[in-house]
Formats: C-alpha cells, sequence, structure tokens
C-alpha cells in the first residue's frame, strides 16, 4: 500500500471537511469507512446537533461516531439517505472506483445503494485513468475462498488471500493484483456472478455521483458525466 504522507493527510482533511457543505439539517448521513471519512466523522461532530444521526458502513466507524456523541441508526429503519460520504483507493474521472483497501467493501456497497448522492472524498493520489493498478478486493464466504480464487484466475485477475484479515460480515478478502480494468462495470457483474463473491470492490454500476478531491491546497470538484 502506498505510504501516508502529512501532505496527504492534509489533502485528506480538506476533501473530507469539504463533503460538510452538503449536510442539511435534520439528515440522517451515510458514512464510510477510512482514513478520509475518519477525518469526515470528525468534522460532522463539529455539527451533530444539527444533524439527525448517522447510518454507518463498519464497526470502526460506528465506534468512531459513537465516541463523538453522534446517534448511529441501523439501516433497515432509517428510510431513504439523502448522502454517503466516503473515500476510495482509486477513482476514475467517470467516477468508477475500487474501493475496499479498509475490507468494508459490502456494506460501504449496500448504504451506497440507498443513498440518492454518493459523494467520494479523496486526496489526489487516487486519482487513476484505468482502475486496477490498486489490487482489487473481493469479498468471499470463507468456504469458497481457494474456488472463486480459481475462478478469478480465469478472468485474468491474480488473487491474493489477505491473510489475518475477517470482515465485519464474517466472510475473507481476495485482493486481485494485475487487472487492467478497461470495462468496470462488465468485470463488477462478472465478478459478482462467481458462486461464493458476496460482493466485489468495483464501484462502477453504482459510483459516485461526485467527487472532492484534494491535494492538501487546491480542492477541485468532479461530477458524474460532466466532461
Ligand atoms: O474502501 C474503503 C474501506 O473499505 C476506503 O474508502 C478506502 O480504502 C480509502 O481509504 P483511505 O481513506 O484510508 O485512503
Amino acid at each position: 500500500m502506498a505510504q501516508t504522507t502529512s501532505s496527504q493527510n492534509q489533502a485528506k482533511q480538506q476533501a473530507a471537511e469539504a463533503a460538510i457543505e452538503f449536510i442539511q439539517p435534520g439528515m440522517i448521513v451515510g458514512v464510510g469507512t477510512g482514513s478520509t471519512v475518519n477525518y469526515f466523522i470528525d468534522a460532522l461532530a463539529n455539527i451533530k446537533q444539527e444533524i439527525e444521526g448517522a447510518v454507518s458502513s463498519s464497526e470502526e466507524s460506528t465506534e468512531r461516531l459513537k465516541a463523538h456523541g453522534i446517534p448511529v441508526y441501523d439501516l433497515n429503519g432509517a428510510g431513504a439517505l439523502q448522502v454517503y460520504v466516503d473515500g476510495a483507493d482509486e477513482i476514475t474521472p467517470q467516477l468508477h472506483m475500487i474501493k475496499g483497501g479498509g475490507a468494508a467493501l459490502t456494506r460501504e456497497k449496500i448504504v451506497a445503494a440507498v443513498a440518492e448522492t454518493f459523494i467520494c472524498i479523496a486526496d489526489e493520489s487516487k486519482q487513476v485513468d484505468v482502475l486496477g493498478n490498486f489490487p482489487l478486493p473481493v469479498e468471499v464466504i470463507p468456504m469458497a475462498r481457494s474456488y472463486v480464487a480459481r475462478e478469478i484466475v480465469k478472468l485474468g485477475g491474480d488473487p491474493v488471500y489477505r491473510e489475518g484479515v475477517v470482515t465485519d460480515n464474517g466472510n475473507v478478502i481476495l485482493d486481485v493484483y494485475n487487472l487492467h480494468i478497461e470495462k468496470p462495470i462488465e468485470l463488477e457483474y462478472k465478478l459478482n456472478q462467481i458462486t461464493g463473491v458476496v460482493t466485489n470492490g468495483l464501484f462502477a454500476a453504482r459510483g459516485a455521483d461526485i467527487a472532492l478531491i484534494s491535494n492538501g491546497t487546491t480542492l477541485k470538484t468532479l461530477h458524474k458525466d460532466s466532461k
């Protein structure tokens, strides 16, 4: 994984704090997972009296939200969500992403599916033209691990078992190396068709709607479908 520098942290913080502009009074906010989202949670704490609460995509984020005194709701009881804020491991100009570096991809994909608007917050190192340099995480039911790995090899990837990691859902992660993903929506569907795959870290069929990208001093806002 890439090394994190202090200027990269500054960029993550700037992108995260910019997302606060999209939060309206009374909202239940969809919250992702990761170091960039941690800055967002900290910023959300400053306006916690104005929001109703959050729906979280991981135990890690739930813990941080609760430590700040932000109420965390079960997604099933929260109804529709207007906004979901999350980071990315890679993001393209079309706002397709690879996510799941933190192993939270399945819950992230579920909360993202519910939300009207997905806001991706990222430092500029996450921007790519073609996805696949970052190994693609795939969450797998443990007993299917070897079978799924063999099927992924047939699709041209090199799967590596992320040893010692168990997801919040009790599953395992295969990180798929050496993919050059020209057709992310197609690959997202194909991988999800393998029996034993819970989901994969391609967020292309439902990508981000808005991306807030920072280099630490300048913030760029990208919209889906804008040229
Ligand atoms: O998908 C994720 C976790 O599963 C994260 O959003 C992704 O890994 C980016 O993390 P960070 O903000 O720490 O760079």
